[in-house]
Parts: structure tokens; sequence; C-alpha cells
């Protein structure tokens, strides 16, 4: 079926065809329409078309006016203030396009025009160590991020970059060489866990005991520390019982970040993980790439990249270190090797990075780096998605008042908390499974929409009531809209029959014209990379259809055919909202 045309577009079309027939020579003009409170659009683009070419912009707007074709779309056109088109839609435009969305499984939204294969780096967290918030928000992030992409027919590769490679591992795996048993010792702590989060306790315990062990021999025991330093050579140079101690640490660590992906219920499974040891057989090779084409030069014996225009936090000119004095490779170079594998090998023709803000200038040497060596040329794109810094409630980056990293299995689990009471305050009598199931839909839910609803590079501080309030710009608000509205249509002994000729109440017309522009408000997404956009609309979306609800009685309509009409207005919103929370990585649970 051909995408229905929004009616934004349509209009677009229509005034440009005006404009070109009042105005052959002005090319293609954009009417810069707008919706408006004083009529349903406003086109502002005629102001400075006229004062390019010297027309008085309320005449020039009058002869657009006279070679409009209103077709059956346009109720009326006038000219206001200094030269500006106010239009009205027919209430027929509007009813049709609900109509044409109704009956369109992809609700009018059109495929991207351009789709390729984007590979994109997101959750990386580091083996042997907590996750901490910053994890948090890229998983998220990159988990709406690639559920839009594929929506739109997107060939989306996810990796999951995990920090699994560097010379801490020396000291992790001698100690666990000399004393395995520190990771059996506590296997039965996982055998006995019950759910994910149990399983990810034990696991992250283990590893944490298996680190500080390590860590306090390393810095108290020199033959432990020189024995810790010729692992990790033993460990580069693929020593086989070295790298199998390095397996046990990574495949401990797994089931701690995968208890953490079940929670979150996002799209990443363990075979997303390409983590940074994947390129260290080729960190040599690209170096000695770099060095031969004369993009990177030996400085004091290491291997730099030199950049006349990128400046570090100092204000100072910053070299991009591929490799250091002593021969080691470090998170450049592994970077490096990563886009070269990702564009010539995966055949990309897109790489993202969801990655906290304070790596830009790291990304920009890199990209540039890349550019240099060829392995990121147009049509090729390279964008760091950053983002902000998850605050305190003190609003400093948030740690727990130890000043250790939060456990984010425990702060998840007290959203989930949370949101069982907000729950059971308006449900007392649900059974239990079904309350813990909701618990865990409306507690994720509301930890993902706050991120998301947070414009991407801005901190935000984590505040788990606010999360979880059923006022305001929230995940429970869109999940509540979406079970009042199935269960409307539950209640309801006709179905929803859309009604194009009804003429429209206020209400319905703003509600259907937001409907209209789900299409857009995906492109926008697209565009920018910024989900808040998709937020934005959803609560737009999800507060139109309550003043609809209190001013339009949807099953006591005064006719059948109204009645029809309205649960199509409520059959359509909820279809809307159900995809969009659903691209967002959000639940929408049929009652609650
Ligand atoms: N390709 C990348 N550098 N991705 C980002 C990796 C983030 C890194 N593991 C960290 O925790 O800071």
């Amino acid at each position: 079926m051909a995408t229905v045309l929004s009616v934004a577009d349509e209009l677009h079309h229509r005034l440009q065809q005006a404009i070109a027939a009042a105005l052959p020579e002005a090319g293609d003009i954009d009417p810069q329409l707008r919706r408006s409170d004083r009529a349903d659009f406003q086109a502002n683009g005629l102001l400075g078309l006229a004062k390019k070419l010297g027309h008085n912009p309320r005449a020039l707007a009058e002869q657009v006016l006279t070679r409009l074709d209103y077709g059956p779309t346009i109720a009326a056109a006038e000219v206001s203030g200094p030269g500006f088109i106010n239009i009205t839609l027919s209430d027929a435009a509007i009813g049709q396009r609900t109509t044409e969305r109704a009956h369109d499984p992809q609700l009018g939204v059109a495929p991207l025009e351009d789709a390729g294969t984007t590979v994109i780096d997101y959750s990386q967290p580091n083996i042997a160590k907590e996750m901490h918030v910053g994890h948090l928000r890229s998983t998220i992030i990159g988990d709406a991020v690639v559920r839009i992409l594929q929506a739109g027919g997107e060939t989306v590769v996810r990796h999951n970059h995990i920090g699994d490679w560097g010379t801490q591992f020396g000291m992790l795996i001698q100690d666990l060489r000399e004393r395995p048993e520190q990771l059996d010792a506590a296997t039965d702590d996982a055998d006995a866990a019950t759910d994910d989060a149990d399983a990810a306790n034990a696991s992250m315990s283990r590893l944490n005991r298996l680190y500080r062990d390590a860590r306090a021999r390393f810095d108290t025991d020199p033959d432990f520390a020189d024995r810790a330093r010729h692992r990790v050579v033993e460990l580069q140079a693929g020593d086989a019982e070295t790298v199998e101690a390095w397996h046990r640490i990574v495949a401990e660590s797994k089931v701690y970040f995968e208890a953490v992906y079940e929670r979150l219920d996002v799209l990443l499974t363990d075979e997303d993980t390409v983590g940074e040891s994947f390129y260290n057989p080729y960190l040599a090779e690209v170096s000695e790439e770099l060095e031969r084409t004369g993009v990177a030069v030996r400085s004091d014996g290491a291997l730099c990249v030199f950049f006349d225009d990128i400046t570090g936090p100092d204000g100072q000119l910053t070299p991009l270190i591929v490799q250091k004095k002593d021969g080691g490779y470090g998170y450049a170079a592994t970077d490096l090797a990563a886009i070269r594998y990702r564009t010539k090998d995966l055949g990309a023709h897109q790489l993202l990075y969801v990655v906290d803000a304070r790596q830009a200038l790291h990304f920009q040497m890199v990209f540039e780096t890349a550019r240099r060596a060829g392995w990121l040329a147009e049509p090729v794109s390279a964008r760091h998605l950053a983002f902000g810094t998850v605050l305190g409630p003190d609003g400093r980056p948030f740690k727990t008042r130890s000043g250790e990293t939060v456990r984010l299995m425990e702060l998840l689990q007290e959203a989930v908390d949370r949101a069982r009471t907000v729950v059971t305050e308006k449900n007392p009598h649900m059974p239990q499974d079904e309350l813990e199931e909701r618990a865990r839909q409306v507690g994720i839910g509301a930890v993902k929409y706050a991120d998301l609803s947070t414009s991407r590079t801005r901190d935000y501080i984590f505040d788990v009531d606010r999360m979880v309030s059923l006022n305001g710009n929230t995940g429970v608000y869109l999940q509540y809209a979406y079970a009042r509205i199935r269960s409307i249509l539950r209640k309801a002994d006709q179905s929803p029959q859309a009604g194009p000729d009804l003429p429209l109440e206020a209400a319905e017309r703003d509600l259907g014209l937001l409907l209209d522009e789900f299409g857009a408000a995906l492109r926008d997404v697209v565009a920018t990379y910024e989900p808040h956009r998709l937020c934005s609309y959803l609560f737009a979306l999800a507060s139109a259809f309550t003043t609809f609800y209190e001013q339009c009685p949807v099953l006591k309509a005064p006719s059948a055919e109204i009645i029809g009409n309205r649960l199509m207005l409520c059959e359509l919103t909820g279809q809307t909202l159900r995809t969009g929370m659903n691209l967002l990585g959000i639940a929408t649970p049929e009652r609650l």
C-alpha cells in the first residue's frame, strides 16, 4: 500500500506549486509551514522570499493565494500579519487521513529513503567492573535508535564494544590462576539464584572479590606484580592457559551484563558482543598502515597523529596516540581498527557511537584520523551520539553516599518497587503475578522514558519518584493513556468505523492532526538521533487524547456513526502510542 501522505506534506506541496505559479523565477521555495493556534497551519516562507525579491510581502502572499489550489483539503486560506498565510483544513481532509492511516499497518509512516547498513556501538560495559549509569544511558538510547532505524528498513548491526582487553587483565588472570577457586567458590550463589537480579549480584560479588584481592596483591606483593606484568605478555601472545583464564573472567562478567540486559528488556544479545579484544589481531597492521602512509608519525618513541585544529580541554593542541612508547596499543588504536573493520569488512555506510559526551575529543580525533587514512570517506559517515551525565539528587554525578558507583541492578529494582506501589494503589485487587509483571513493565519503562525524554546531550537528575509519577511527562502516563484506550475499545459494543464526512469538534481535529504528524516525528528522530523528539510527540498525543476524551464522549456519543468514528480515533491513537512506545523499548500493557 502506498504510504499515506501527511496533510502537512500535502499542504507543503500545494503551497510550493502556488509559489512556483505566481513566481516562476523563484525556484524551489520552502513555504515554512508550521502548526498555528490562529488557524491549523501558518506558512511563513514568503516573508524571506519577498525581501529577497524586493516585493511587498503581503502583496506577494495575496498573489500566491490566487494561485493556490485548495483541492478537497483546504477549507480557508488568508493572508495575515506582515505576510503570513493562515490555512484552515477541511474536516473531511482530517477524517480522510485518520481512515487511511487506520488501514495502513505502517500507520502512514514512510520507510527511510536512503536505507543502508548502520553499525551502532553502544552499551560497552567493562569486564570485571560494575556497569554504571553511563552504560545504562548508552544501552537505553542505543536500543531506541536501533529499533527506530530498523523500523525504517535500515540494516542495523549492533556492536557491544565491551572493554575486555588491557593491562588490568594481567593481575586478574594471574590471581585467578594462582587461586582458581576464586570464581568457583561462589558458583553456588549463582546456582541458588532464583532470578536474574540475584544471578547478577552473585556474579558481581565474585568479580569484585577477585578484583579487590588481585589489586591488593598487586600493590603489596612485588613478586606477584612481576608475574602479573608477565601475564599480560602471555595474554597478548595468545598463551592457551592464559587465554582460558581470561575467557573465564569474561564469561563471569557476561552473566552480570546479560542479567542487566534481560531486566532492561533490550535487544542486545551475546552475539552482539564484539569487544575491544576482537581488534587485537589488527592493531599492529593498523598502526603500520598509518605510519607507512604518513598519517601517524613517531614522536618521542610514540606513534602519534597530529592535528592543527583540535585542542584539548586546556586549549592546547593535542595529538592522538596510536601506539605508546613501550609498544602497547591503547583505546584509540582499537577504535581505529574498529572503524576500518566496520566500513571495509562490514560495508557500513553509517557508524554510530552512543558514548558519554566526555569522550567527544577522542571521537573527533579518531574520526579525523580514519578520514585521513581513507577508512572513512563519503558517503560513509561517523557520528558520536554524545549523551550527558546522570546526576544524583544533589546535582552531582550519581554516586552512593560512600562515593562508589551506584549498583545498576539495585537502581532498577528500586524503580520496579516504586512502580509496584503505584500500580497497587490504582488496582488494589490485581492478582500477584500480574502485579509483578506490571511493576516490571512500569518501573523499567519509567527509567527508560525518563532517560529518553531528556534531550540527549543534557545531564539529568535520577529521581525515581518523579519517574513513576502518574502525572506529567512520564512513561507511566503514556502507559495509562494506552491502557485507558484499550479499555474503551473493550467496552464498546460496536467496532471502530471511520466517518470521514462527519463534522469534527475541536478536540477531534486536534487529535486527528497530531496523529497525522507521527511520520514527521519519526523523521525528525532519524535526522537528529534525539529520541526525546519522539517522547515529546507521544506525550502531546496522549495529552490530546485526554482532552478529546474529556470533551467528546465516545461510548455515549449521540449517534452510532459518531461513536464509530470516535472509536476509530481511539483505535488509531492506541496503535500510534503502542508503535511509538515500542520504538522506545517501553512496554504497553493492555490493562493497568
Ligand atoms: N568504541 C568505543 N570507544 N566505545 C565506547 C567504549 C566505552 C568504554 N568501555 C567506557 O566504559 O568508557
